[in-house]
């Protein structure tokens, strides 16, 4: 246990990955990067120990990894942005999978990805870069989880299931198998989905109905 890394983003998400991570005990040092303001504090016991713009510098420092911990609910453009930045500065990205997960060994798993408590991902699944899966969340085999997708807590999605990069699934709604959501979708908490579902809409409901398309507005 000699590695170190940097949490970038000190926020609600970062807390719960942060929980993880000091269950997991594989990180000697752990720093939290946060806006200007909030440097010096900290979180969990973890401090905040610089911005964005302290990035290079604690890489020189000897923080050889760095995990995005930013949350979202819509629109993971911040979380991409975020991820290129700490690739370019050189950072090892690790995957992050709570000791609670149960994630079957023919699974794959990419870079940046956190599974929280509780969550189960069945043979045969992709989890693509910077996904979010949830607590408890169950992801059935052979679904495709595109990038930067966020399946939050209590979600089902059944066998076979596809989901687009950068959509968000409402805590707690379920998905019947072999459905395809597209990208930059919004579907809403407790929705059950018994159809496709196009690219970029916010839709929800029992059954759920393609409300209206996903626009600035929208994605927050
Ligand atoms: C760890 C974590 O916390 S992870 C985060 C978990 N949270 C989520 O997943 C939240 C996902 N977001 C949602 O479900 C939101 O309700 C959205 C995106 C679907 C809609 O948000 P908004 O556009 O702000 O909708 P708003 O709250 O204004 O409601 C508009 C209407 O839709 C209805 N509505 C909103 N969401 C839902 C839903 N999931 N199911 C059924 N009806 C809904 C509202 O009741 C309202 O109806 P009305 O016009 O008859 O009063």
């Amino acid at each position: 246990m000699n590695e170190r890394i940097l949490l970038i983003g000190g926020g609600g998400h970062c807390k719960s990955v942060l929980d993880s991570l000091l269950r997991l005990e594989i990180y000697s040092d752990i720093g939290i990067i946060d806006v200007q303001e909030n440097v010096g504090r900290n979180l969990l016991g973890i401090s905040v120990v610089g911005c964005d713009d302290d990035l290079e510098r604690l890489f020189k420092k000897g923080y050889g990894n760095a995990f995005v911990t930013l949350g979202s609910i819509g629109n993971p453009t911040n979380r991409i942005r975020l991820l290129n930045r700490i690739t370019a500065v050189g950072f090892r990205i690790p995957a992050i999978i709570d000791s609670s997960a149960i994630v079957s060994s023919d699974a794959q798993i990419g870079t940046g990805v956190f599974i929280g408590k509780g969550a189960i991902i069945n043979a045969g699944c992709v989890i693509n870069t910077g996904v979010i899966i949830n607590s408890g969340a169950i992801i059935e085999h052979d679904c495709i989880i595109g990038a930067f997708a966020h399946v939050a807590p209590g979600t089902v999605l059944s066998g076979g299931v596809q989901i687009g990069e950068n959509t968000h699934i409402g805590a707690h709604s379920v998905i019947r198998q072999q459905l395809t959501i597209g990208s930059g979708v919004t579907i809403g908490i407790g929705s059950v989905v018994v159809a496709d579902i196009e690219k970029d809409v916010i839709a929800y409901g029992n059954p759920c109905r393609e409300v209206r398309l996903s626009n600035e507005k929208d994605k927050f």
